[in-house]
């Protein structure tokens, strides 16, 4: 008898779940990996160790198309190609939403801290003050940059110094940030620098977390097709618990506030003119705060998820031209050239910096094969046709930038690419390392392309300049570049290699 009801609610299951499969347009889109319940959890686990492989076997099976991919809570559906980046940047926000699926993906309240997370106010402050002020900043960042090297990179005489690339780059890009960020002398707090670059590692391990949180504690809730997890529901009980970022977030507080509130205080007693005003990003939060009544808490949130915006992904870029400087000293001599020669009519300069076309796109180059994550923009899609609404989407960003009709030998490395075709004067904004197009979307493109990558690109640029014109670098035993590593879909450099430096030998 119970071997029958067991049967019948077997077969109930069965019929169910073909039913659900046959109506939901989902499952009408081709999977790369397993594609049936609890065997596409394969795939889940495949995909966190062969991300590379599984983006790349879409990406050429379906270019122009989409395809999807299992994810351990989810499917995700992956555009593929110039087409449909340009398609999937121009879809209204109404359509689908940026920031909602961000949001549930990283689950920003548990992993970053709730407040900012409504009350972004911060993107327009670096989409509009911080980018209008680069020139005016320019003499802070390259001074950030000189202290700092001098401090990290303990170099004597001739003498080479060996030192682990990763930590180096992200102390430095760091320091340099919040020189603009918050100013001296809090830039220079290590008990600050340590919070905030062990940030990242606070949100990963809470992202970690709450991405095994639906399987066990998910409720579904009825939608269409049939029904759908409700991971908000799931992670408002899981997502409190969750001690790392609270911690820094705590930490951070306990030395930002205080210096935050002191700078509402000078603000409200001299107005937006006084002499000792900083012209950093922290100045231009608290003047915004003040106009539209927002808290010093709120500012302290910003100023903390500015830093998390900035620092992981800059880190990464600058490490990987790094490692292409270090593994093939050719390509320091032209760049020193360049860079000499714009040093001595410019100086350190944002008009110098712009016209370091070789290293603009020495830095464009590395971010194009590199990259920094294989998949791009979480999108909540609405079409009705094709794609159901609350379904994950994003661009290959790895196919398309090692797509033959983009460019010609995807897979060099030719860091003076795109400075040589900056010559046709019609061709210059489009090959500079903040354009974006379909075609280049290490940034993003559209909409809700990286609002920071003026300042980066400027930033970063200084600091490889710097490094070219002090320094001569190579790898222990003039070693070959580290290949990158995958971690699921985000592409990091090698994180244990490490960099000799000595000061440059100038020819007498
Ligand atoms: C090389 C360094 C950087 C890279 C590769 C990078 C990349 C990105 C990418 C891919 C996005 C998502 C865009 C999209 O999906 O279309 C993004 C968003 C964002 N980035 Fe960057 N970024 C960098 C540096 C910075 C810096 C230095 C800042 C701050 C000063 C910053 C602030 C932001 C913000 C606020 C957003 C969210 C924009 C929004 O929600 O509309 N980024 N970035």
């Amino acid at each position: 008898m119970y071997a029958v009801i067991g049967y019948i609610l077997f077969a109930l299951l069965v019929s169910w779940f073909y039913v659900r499969r046959r109506l939901d347009p989902l499952y009408s889109i081709p999977a790369v990996g397993p594609s049936w319940p609890l065997i596409s959890y394969l795939g889940a686990f495949k995909f966190a160790r062969h991300a590379r492989e599984m983006l790349q076997e879409g990406y050429d099976k379906y270019k122009g198309s989409v395809f999807r991919i299992s994810m351990l809570d989810r499917w995700a559906v992956i555009f593929c190609g110039t087409a449909m980046n340009e398609e999937l940047q121009k879809l209204p926000d109404d359509q689908m939403s940026f920031l909602g699926a961000v949001e549930e993906v990283v689950q920003h309240k548990y992993t970053i801290a709730e407040e900012v997370v409504s009350d972004p106010f911060h993107i327009n402050i670096i989409r509009g003050p911080l980018t209008r002020n680069l020139a005016a900043l320019l003499p802070a960042i390259v001074d950030e940059i000189d202290a700092s090297f001098r401090e990290l990179i303990p170099t004597h005489g001739n003498e080479w110094v060996t030192i682990s690339a990763v930590p180096l780059m992200a102390r430095i890009v760091c320091r340099v940030s919040n020189r603009v960020f918050v100013g001296m002398p809090t830039c220079r707090n290590s008990e600050l620098l340590d919070i905030v670059i062990n940030f990242t590692r606070d949100v990963a391990k809470g992202r970690f977390m709450l991405s095994f949180v639906p399987i066990i504690l998910k409720p579904q809730v009825p939608f269409k097709f049939g029904l759908r997890p409700l991971s908000d529901e799931a992670c408002r009980l899981v997502g409190p618990l969750l001690p790392w970022s609270r911690r820094a977030l705590k930490q951070f507080s306990v030395i930002m506030k205080p210096v935050v509130e002191d700078r509402m205080r000078q603000i409200e007693e001299h107005g937006k003119e006084w002499a000792e005003r900083p012209n950093v990003l922290m100045t231009w939060l608290v003047e915004e705060a003040i106009r539209l009544g927002k808290s010093a808490d709120l500012i302290v949130q910003a100023l903390l998820v500015s830093n998390f915006v900035a620092n992981h992904t800059s880190t990464i870029s600058v490490t990987h031209a790094l490692y292409h400087l270090a593994a093939s000293p050719e390509y320091i001599q032209p760049l020193r050239e360049e860079i000499d020669a714009v040093l001595k009519t410019e100086g350190w300069t944002k008009v110098g910096i712009g016209k370091m076309w070789k290293l603009d796109s020495f830095m464009r180059e590395s971010q194009r094969l590199n990259g920094i994550s294989g998949t791009l923009k979480d999108v909540t899609l609405s079409d009705g046709t094709l794609i159901p609404a609350g379904t994950l989407c994003g661009a290959a960003a790895a196919g398309t930038h090692h797509d033959e009709e983009n460019y010609n030998r995807p897979h060099l490395f030719d860091p003076f690419r795109f400075s040589d075709k900056r010559f046709d004067e019609d061709e210059q904004v489009k090959h500079q390392y903040v354009t974006t197009s379909p075609q280049y979307i290490p940034f993003g493109h559209g909409r809700h392309a990286c609002p920071g990558r003026f300042f980066a690109a400027n930033e970063l640029k200084a600091v490889v300049a710097y490094f070219i014109v002090n320094y001569d670098v190579m790898f222990p035993g003039g070693g070959e570049r580290p290949g990158n590593v995958w971690f699921g879909s985000s592409v990091i450099p090698d994180q244990t290699a490490q960099i000799m430096f000595r000061k440059r030998q100038r020819i007498k």
